[in-house]
């Protein structure tokens, strides 16, 4: 039996599971509320908070570090890589720690895989991190040759729900033409060709709806006077865009459940903003589906405010449904994905690719 955990750091929350092979021992989700992430000024500063929250779930879990066969985490801003499972090796460390390809908080899954791995010897893996890339070559141009649009966005449950609803209709994923819209901290809508995820919008750099903590895009001139009037750093600007955006900036509030309940106490005002996000959503769906050739087979709604049929998931199909059926999965798979991913690679039946 291969006993493994798994790290799940995603923007509002830290999701940790235990698994025995298949089944599911443990799998608690540990949300952060925004005055708790907005005392650290980046994503590698929580490392100390984030790896505190890891600890105690393993104390209170009862099984030592060292009677696990692996450590997997969910794989942050890498250079861009086709999925699969990778060992966590120096040179993925070091560009992490470096934040050479940006700051997220799955950076910090295979940071703390590696270290408490280490402690104990055994293996530290990341499977399907938020670079992988499979975009067509025309989904790339952004509109000026200085900037090339990139694949970053949730690329591990897109791939587990995509796959999940090919089988939930009895048929392959390969075959199938899908699009996935994971809504979580950021929000990233993916057209699934026939198992490829042919365009996607950039979820961390401005590039999509707005979201519980993105702004998405924004007017561009605007953000330009803004960064160049003197008051803001360019860590600052980026702050604005990735942390402190969407719903955080117009409501105080990264929680989707506290915005319901703003809602259902009678703030218009969070009516508002709620129903624009999911609007915003609707566009990039619709928007999207041209990148599929508006030939649809189903369409799937995923991520913590996918639990929301009272608004959100009603708001989205009032608007979208008539382009396909729409499913729903809500939370996702994260979890069990990347513990299949480390199983598989402990039984010798998937190859580990090395970064
Ligand atoms: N039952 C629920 N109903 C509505 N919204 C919910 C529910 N549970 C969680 N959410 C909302 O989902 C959002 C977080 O989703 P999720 O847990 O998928 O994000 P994350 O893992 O922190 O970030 P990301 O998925 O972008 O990496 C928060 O705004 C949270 O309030
Ligand atoms: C997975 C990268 C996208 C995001 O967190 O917004």
């Amino acid at each position: 039996m291969f006993r493994i955990l798994v790290i799940n750091p995603g923007s509002t929350s830290t999701k940790l599971a235990i698994y025995e092979d298949e089944n599911e021992v443990l799998n608690q989700t540990v949300r952060h509320k925004t005055e708790e992430i907005a005392k650290y000024d980046t994503i590698t500063h929580q490392y100390e908070f984030r790896k505190n929250v890891i600890e105690e779930f393993l104390n209170k879990s009862g099984f030592p570090l060292a009677s696990f066969s692996a450590i997997i985490g969910r794989g942050g801003l890498l250079k861009p890589i086709p999925g699969g499972v990778y060992k966590v090796n120096d040179n993925m460390i070091d560009d992490l720690k470096k934040a050479i390809y940006g700051e997220h908080a799955s950076n910090l899954g295979a940071i703390i895989a590696k270290e408490l791995a280490k402690s104990v010897n055994i293996e530290a893996f990341i499977a399907d991190p938020v670079v992988v890339d499979e975009m067509m070559a025309v989904a790339r141009i952004s509109g000026h040759p200085d900037f090339e649009r990139k694949s970053i966005f949730h690329a591990l449950n897109q791939k587990a729900i995509a796959r999940q609803l090919a089988e939930k209709l009895g048929k392959n994923y390969e075959d199938m033409n899908i699009i996935v819209v994971h809504m979580g901290g950021g929000i990233s809508i993916g057209a699934h060709y026939k198992g490829r995820v042919v365009d996607v919008n950039n979820a961390l750099d401005g590039d999509g709806p707005f979201t519980p903590e993105r702004s998405g895009t924004l007017p561009l001139t605007g953000v330009l006077e803004l960064g160049f009037s003197g008051e803001y750093t360019l860590s600052d600007m980026k702050k604005l865009i990735k942390g402190n955006g969407g719903m955080t900036s117009y409501l105080n509030t990264n929680d989707a459940q506290m915005v319901q309940k703003m809602i259902k106490d009678g703030d218009e005002n969070a009516l508002l903003i709620y129903k624009s996000m999911a609007y915003q959503i609707s566009k990039w769906i619709g928007k999207i589906s041209a990148a599929l050739d508006f030939e649809i087979d189903a369409i799937a709604l995923t991520g913590g405010i996918a639990y929301d049929d009272n608004y959100i998931n009603k708001w989205i199909r009032e608007k979208v449904e008539f382009l396909a059926p729409i499913y729903v999965f809500p939370g996702g798979d994260e979890e069990l994905a990347l513990a299949l991913s480390a199983l598989r690679a402990l039984r010798g039946v998937q190859e580990i690719k090395v970064y």
